[in-house]
């Protein structure tokens, strides 16, 4: 039997950024020609596209690890490194993307809507695109940032506008194999349906689809039998036909208490909030417009009961159909029944439920973010400790290689500039004191020296210039000129590479912008 599974949990692993790469040009007589370090390339994407084709997510419950490919490191000579290939994962149309909080990410529907479910880390900066007038040979580069490491659960929530609820064996296979061309298995045995069959119905000129939901039986809202994984498909359905079985011969069961039994665990059905189907807020499962169809009266005892129960449901307000699933009668009455729902709940909706892709945002990489952090004063065994969070000082200690004193002095410079030296200065710390960026498993330490690199900059000329480079002094002018335009050329691309970068909402800060 082919397994059908609904509901997975995947572990993703984007691909890392390349490093930045450090290089020199070198040239027969030209011993140090300037910085040519290519940037890292980015790692690769992993991405949730719907493709119809796909209908279980069977093949990530047998292989739930994936990974994205990493950066390409960069090389001399101003060679970027290759970014790494993205991964796309096809997923069934109404899936539901929720976090490792259970908070709900992403709601598939539509072929083609797509979820960046783990964004590849960016590459880093090599040290021709970090050059500057006053750092013409950075001795670092950035190194790419890790590919985010998510685990996301995955749910398919079925697509339909009608769905049938009912005990199991109630015939509700019965009736969707009656009204459109599905064929669903139909068996005397509960819970045959495991998994929800859609057909498509067509009254008039209405069409629309019919899933008939897995039998429930009490309990079902908090788990019991398979209780909430068939809730769960009901939850997109504009409207419910409560299918009951008039034939049933169990002693304890009859139409009224099983419609009853089920009205109770759809009000007791928390409905997730993306799911609002008329525009504003959520129709909760029992608020949903409903019909009622008195199924199996064929038989003689079926006809009986259904003569016995229609006052009574009809008196609760409800529109009552008796039909036959098996001798298929009464079908039309109760099928355009549905389409009117349908029609009246199509019209209800503002904006429909998107058929086209719809695109969800990355996270991270925002657009126009500053430089926002917050500084906490902690205390670790009698000490203090200064912690500091913020998307943009974690990333820059994430990019920064600690084996290159120059790459800890740029990071100094940037934790300047975006006024965290500042900030830690009100926040009362004072030199030696702990700074923590980041947290405690991913963050680093450093014993806080707030005048140090000042100071170092005094004694040794500006950070990042190479003295060695001014030392040319018998170059022709021409030569001087040579060398002048090629640099304002590479300073001009550095520029429009970093303006780029800026602009795509990375560096924000006012980096370099004096030269
Ligand atoms: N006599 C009669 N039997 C019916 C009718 N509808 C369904 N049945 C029978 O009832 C049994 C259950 O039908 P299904 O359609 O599989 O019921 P279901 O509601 O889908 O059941 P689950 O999938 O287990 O939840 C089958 O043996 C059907 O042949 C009907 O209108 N009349
Ligand atoms: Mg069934």
């Amino acid at each position: 039997m082919a397994a059908f599974v609904d509901r997975v949990v995947l572990h993703l692993t984007a691909g890392n950024g390349g490093h930045g790469c450090v290089s020199v040009h070198r040239e027969k007589f030209k011993p140090l020609g300037g910085p040519d370090g290519g940037d890292g390339g980015d790692g690769g994407d992993i991405t949730l596209v719907v493709d119809s084709q796909t209908t279980t997510l069977l093949d990530y419950h047998h292989a739930p690890h994936r990974s994205a490919e990493n950066g390409q490191p960069g090389m001399g000579d101003h060679r970027e490194g290759k970014n790494g290939q993205s991964l796309v994962l096809p997923v069934p149309d109404g899936t539901v993307v929720k976090d490792e909080q259970g908070n709900i990410v992403a709601d598939l529907v539509g072929e083609g809507a797509t979820y960046v479910a783990a964004a590849g880390g960016q590459g880093g900066l090599g040290n021709a695109a970090l050059a500057s007038v006053k750092r013409k040979a950075p001795g670092f580069a950035l190194l790419g940032l890790p590919g985010e490491s998510r685990d996301l659960t995955l749910e398919i929530k079925t697509v339909a506008d009608v769905a049938l609820v009912g005990f199991p064996s109630a015939g509700k296979s019965s009736l969707i194999a009656a009204l459109s061309a599905a064929r669903p298995k139909i068996a005397d045995y509960p819970f045959t349906t495991l998994v929800p069959n859609l057909g498509v119905v067509q009254a008039g000129d209405v069409r629309f689809t019919v899933a008939d939901v897995p039998g429930l039986i009490p309990g079902a809202s908090e788990g019991r039998g398979l209780g909430l994984e068939f809730l769960r498909h009901v939850e997109r359905c504009a409207a419910l036909v409560h299918v009951l079985d008039c034939g049933s011969l169990e002693s304890d069961r009859d139409p009224i208490a099983d419609f009853e039994a089920i009205e109770a665990e759809l009000e007791a059905y928390a409905v997730e909030p993306v799911f609002s189907q008329g525009g504003e807020g959520v129709v909760p499962l029992n608020e949903r417009p409903r019909l009622i169809a008195l199924n199996k009266t064929d038989l003689p005892e079926g006809a009986a009961m259904a003569d016995m129960v229609r006052d009574e449901l009809e008196g609760r307000g409800l529109r009552v159909f008796d039909i036959s699933a098996l001798a298929r009668e009464g079908l039309d009455a109760l099928k355009y029944a549905m389409a009117e729902l349908v029609a009246e709940a199509r019209s209800r909706v503002v904006e429909p439920v998107p058929a086209a892709p719809v695109e969800v945002p990355r996270r991270h990489r925002r657009r126009g973010e500053r430089a926002e952090f917050t500084i906490r004063r902690e205390e670790r065994n009698l000490e203090p400790l200064f912690r500091v969070r913020g998307e943009k000082p974690e990333r820059w200690v994430a990019q920064t290689d600690f084996q290159n004193d120059e790459a800890i002095g740029y990071l100094a410079d940037r934790l300047q500039r975006a006024g965290v030296e500042d900030g830690l200065f009100k926040a009362g710390a004072r030199p030696g004191d702990a700074v923590v960026i980041g947290d405690d498993v991913t963050g680093v330490v450093f014993d806080w020296e707030p005048t140090l690199s000042a100071g170092a900059e005094l004694l040794a000329g500006p950070r990042g210039t190479d003295l060695r480079l001014d030392e040319r002094t018998r170059a022709t002018r021409a030569e001087k000129r040579a060398e002048q335009d090629a640099r304002r050329a590479a300073r001009a691309a550095t520029r429009a590479e970093m303006e780029a970068e800026r602009r795509s909402g990375l560096w924000t800060d006012t980096d370099d912008r004096e030269g």
